[in-house]
């Protein structure tokens, strides 16, 4: 499905003294099958902008285009039930909306929900459970007994049993440790290449950004202020640190070697890796000369 908003505004509590403008005229297209991070402070507008995805807000001003939907602003759209199962989103925190006795009972909760029978839920919990790293083991198990790292992963399993188009993730490696991170980076990674879905993930983090992400959206006061490939956007390390915003340790290891040794790398170093691999470039051609 491909996402794009046409100059979309949001403002909160309309027409009151509280009124607020969180965005200003949002003019972005979403690629089906891409994976987007979305970068900003605190207030700069991502939860707003995300919650335009399914319709959970509606724009104050502008169209958001939805695959067939289109939701414009000032205009009631009624029949956001579908729309909702095809764009799924994990919250932060998502294993604080379980509630079922059992893992089995709360996976299944969705599809049914959206109209599959019981036993056809049944039948698919051990493939959802596989998709989040989860043996079947904790069918039975009250999600409750589990480690929070297994009930996080049990709360993105009952997303993704509505198998959606679109999966839109809310920082949903806050709170883990640094192992934890990388292995439900890798589960999205591996979600997405297996079922071509599109991904648009908020994270502060531009280490997972730059790792996996193919765009980058940065948002600042309500606005898109950058948007490209991680590459594109690393290129100008200063316009991220005038913005206040964190770049990769890579990136600022580079540098550092760039302005030590009057040197320039042919791209960004996003990884550890690249590092290596321009170093060993370098070495080669010092050796040449
Ligand atoms: N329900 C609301 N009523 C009024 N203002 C709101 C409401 N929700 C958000 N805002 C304001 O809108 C602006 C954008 O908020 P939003 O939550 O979208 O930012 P954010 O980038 O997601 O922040 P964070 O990283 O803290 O989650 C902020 O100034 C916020 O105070």
């Amino acid at each position: 499905m491909d996402i794009v908003f046409r100059d979309v505004e949001h403002r909160y509590q309309v027409n009151t003294p509280f009124e607020k403008r969180a965005l200003y005229d949002i003019h972005v297209d979403i690629r089906s099958g891409s994976y987007v991070a979305v970068i900003g402070h605190t207030g700069s507008g991502k939860s707003t902008f995300l919650q335009h995805l399914n319709g959970l807000l509606q724009p104050t001003k502008g169209t958001v285009h939805l695959g067939d939907y289109t939701i414009t602003a000032g205009k009631k759209e009624k029949q956001l039930k579908p729309l909702r199962k095809k764009v799924g989103i994990v919250f932060q925190f998502p294993e604080h909306q379980l509630f079922e006795e059992t893992v089995e009972k709360d996976i299944c909760f969705g599809p049914m929900n959206f109209g599959m029978k019981e036993e056809d839920a049944k039948a698919r919990v051990r493939e959802w459970l596989t998709l989040v790293g989860l043996s079947e083991d904790v069918r039975h198990k009250s999600p409750f007994a589990l480690s929070g790292g297994q009930m996080r992963r049990v709360a993105i399993a009952g997303v993704l049993a509505m198998e959606p188009e679109v999966l839109v993730l809310d920082e949903p490696t806050a709170g883990l440790d640094p192992r934890g991170r990388k292995e439900m980076m890798e589960m999205f990674a591996s979600l997405q290449q297996q079922k071509r879905m599109t991904i648009v993930l908020v994270t502060h983090s531009m280490e997972e950004a730059a790792r996996y992400a193919d765009e980058i959206i940065i948002m600042h006061q309500g606005t898109i202020v950058r948007r490209g490939t991680p590459e594109q956007i690393f290129r100008h390390v200063d316009d991220l640190l005038h913005l206040g915003l964190d770049v990769p340790e890579t990136i600022l290891f580079q540098r550092a070697i760039e302005q030590k040794f009057g040197v320039q790398f042919d791209a960004p170093c996003l990884t550890m890796e690249d590092i290596v691999q321009s170093l060993q470039m370098l070495f080669a051609r010092v050796k040449r000369t």
